[in-house]
């Protein structure tokens, strides 16, 4: 069996290469004639792969690392009976916890914090269901948009995007790019949408690029100057708009899901579906291929707020002001597109909050659901500081 498979996929020697011979490729550089000798193909998600790609192969399987989807037609996979995967749900964890530092973060800039806000999910999947779910249990306001779902389940509990944009002064974008029909997606933040937007209000977007008009967002920015924007993705990566980059607060280069952890699962969910599509042998678990974090245990004590003691334990963690100041350092250096995808490549060392155990003393002993409901692992004994000896 020949394999061919983006370089910047971890785990893909343990897993799948006592299965066949591994080609180990740049994804940019996977073109018709790479796959042509290839039987399995893994991408992520900036390979196109589309009839053109898979016409001259032999391919009977292609898993894509990712949760999105929108970069493979699949039609064309099916119409030529290649099997596909995708791995729904495996960044996940790491999405919310981009979004966590970033509210964080800009919240910190403007003097606020976050329990004053509303916030407002828009698409309410594996990413936004879990940002709801941890953003609720740290008693912040949040409303859902999901109209897909209302549909499916009734309105309770969901409303529609323009009440959202109305009541909401934080507003996170994580729907997938869908083109046309009932709930396209594509520019679904349009002129007029992101117009109404009220002053002072937070837009994130770590969807997808093409969810939100660039273009508008910038006169937006520049015109007016009056809304914070986060953006993880953008539209027409890597080539991104420079003149939209400068404005953005927190700008960082589609890395909201690269966590080592959301990475490893994603290698091991495609692994598990062509071994089950193949009737092959699982020989390897998951937890084989995650090593430990570099840091495991953070020992807190009192003197902060709960604010601060979230800060500083999210931050151990993940601080999304290093992507930010990287993504900036490399597009100065050697120009947008490739600074932004030069961000993308290598080795991925972050790791998600639920591996880090936050050791709490006496007088932070009060911070354990707080600190539990953001993800992190909790370790409750009591700790005797030197502080407290009498
Ligand atoms: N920035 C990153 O690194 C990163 C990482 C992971 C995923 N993503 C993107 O985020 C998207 C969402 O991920 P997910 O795992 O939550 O996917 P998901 O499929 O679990 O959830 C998507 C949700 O969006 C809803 N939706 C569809 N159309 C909508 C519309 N018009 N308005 C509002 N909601 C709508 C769906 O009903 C669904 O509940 C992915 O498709 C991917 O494009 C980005
Ligand atoms: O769809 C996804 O899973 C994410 O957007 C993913 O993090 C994209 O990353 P890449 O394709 O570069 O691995």
């Amino acid at each position: 069996m020949h394999i061919v498979a983006d370089r910047d996929i971890p785990g893909v020697d343990t897993c799948f290469g006592e299965w066949g011979r591994l080609t180990r490729l740049p994804g940019r550089e996977i073109d018709a004639r790479a796959v042509r000798d290839a039987d399995v193909l893994l991408t992520r998600s900036i390979t196109r792969v589309d009839d053109a790609l898979v016409a001259d192969s032999r391919l009977r399987f292609v898993g894509t690392c990712t949760i999105g989807t929108d970069h493979v037609d699949q039609t064309a996979l099916t119409s030529r009976g290649i099997g596909f995967a995708s791995a729904p749900g495996c960044n996940a964890e790491a999405v919310v916890d981009q979004v966590l530092s970033s509210l964080l973060t800009i919240a910190e800039r403007e003097g606020t914090e976050l329990d004053e806000r509303r916030v407002g999910v828009v698409g309410v999947g594996n990413v936004g269901g879990r940002l709801f779910q941890r953003l609720s249990a740290l008693g912040i306001d949040c409303l859902c948009c999901d109209p897909p779902r209302a549909q499916a389940e009734g309105d309770d509990g969901y409303v529609d995007l323009d009440t959202l944009i109305a009541l909401c002064d934080v507003i996170c974008l994580h729907t997938p790019l869908i083109p046309e029909g009932r709930y396209a997606t594509y520019h679904l933040f349009d002129d007029a949408r992101i117009e109404a937007l009220a002053p002072e209000t937070w837009l994130l977007n770590a969807g997808r690029g093409e969810c939100l008009d660039g273009d508008a967002l910038l006169r937006r920015l520049s015109r007016r100057g009056d809304i914070t924007a986060i953006l993880d993705v953008w539209e027409r990566e890597p080539d991104i708009d420079q003149a939209l980059w400068q404005r953005v607060a927190i700008a960082t280069p589609h890395v909201a899901g690269y966590s080592l952890d959301g990475k490893l699962r994603a290698t091991h969910m495609i692994y598990t579906a062509l071994a089950d599509q193949w009737g092959m042998p699982k020989c390897h678990a998951f937890e084989e291929l995650t090593p430990p974090p570099s840091l495991s245990r953070l020992v807190l004590d009192g003197g902060l707020t709960p604010w601060e003691a979230l800060r500083l334990c999210v931050r151990a963690v993940h601080d999304v002001r290093r992507d930010h100041d990287r993504l900036a350092l490399a597009c100065r250096k050697r120009g947008m597109g490739a600074g932004f995808d030069g961000c993308r490549a290598g080795k991925v060392r972050r790791r998600e909050f639920s591996t880090l155990t936050v050791e709490l003393g006496a007088d932070a002993a009060d911070y354990a659901s707080w600190l539990a409901a953001a993800g992190f692992s909790i370790h409750t004994s009591t700790i005797i500081t030197d502080r407290k000896t009498p």
